[in-house]
């Protein structure tokens, strides 16, 4: 069976539906945007922060990541500038998604606007633990480029 994640509506949210994944193989689930005014403009280079309309409880043991929307970020030039954004298990908030402007012209978007999607995933919280010496490896040290490019 799948796992559960409750959703608690805000009180601003009067009609958005839930999340939902656009198809029956989809990753992640499309998150709306709730603006009970109507309608937001976000401006070039300016930040804007959007509620989804809901408060999210989710399994322990997994979080969920916020991700962009191919065509938002690449086609509308919203990014997501904490990509990918973090949801703990214990945040009983409301979920926000951050949409930065890095395009040249103003982007209207409106209250139901799907504007991000949401990954649930498993995490594991491991023990940290100090040592002087680490296991020896074939890549070593090395990272940057180190392996080649083609
Ligand atoms: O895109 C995001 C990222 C975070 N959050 C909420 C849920 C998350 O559980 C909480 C904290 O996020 P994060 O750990 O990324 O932020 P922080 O800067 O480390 O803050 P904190 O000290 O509260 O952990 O903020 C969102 O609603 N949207
Ligand atoms: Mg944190």
């Amino acid at each position: 069976m799948s796992k559960q994640v409750k959703f608690k509506r805000t009180e601003a949210n009067g009609d958005l539906p839930l999340p939902s994944y656009a198809t029956p193989g989809a990753a992640a689930m499309d998150l709306r945007a709730c603006l009970p005014d109507g309608a937001v403009t976000v401006e070039p280079a300016s930040l804007v922060m959007l509620s989804i309309g809901f408060c999210v409880e989710l399994p322990q043991g997994t979080e969920m990541q916020i991700r962009a929307r191919s065509g938002m970020a690449l086609k509308r030039h919203l990014m997501i500038p904490n990509a990918p954004g973090t949801i703990d298990s214990d945040y009983r908030g409301e979920v926000k998604v951050g949409l930065y402007n890095y395009g040249t012209e103003p982007v209207t978007l409106n209250h139901g606007d799907r504007i991000a999607q949401a990954v649930v995933a498993d995490v594991l919280q491991v023990d940290c633990r100090e040592v002087s010496d680490l296991s020896d490896t074939e890549r070593g040290a090395g990272g940057f480029g180190s392996t080649g490019v083609s």
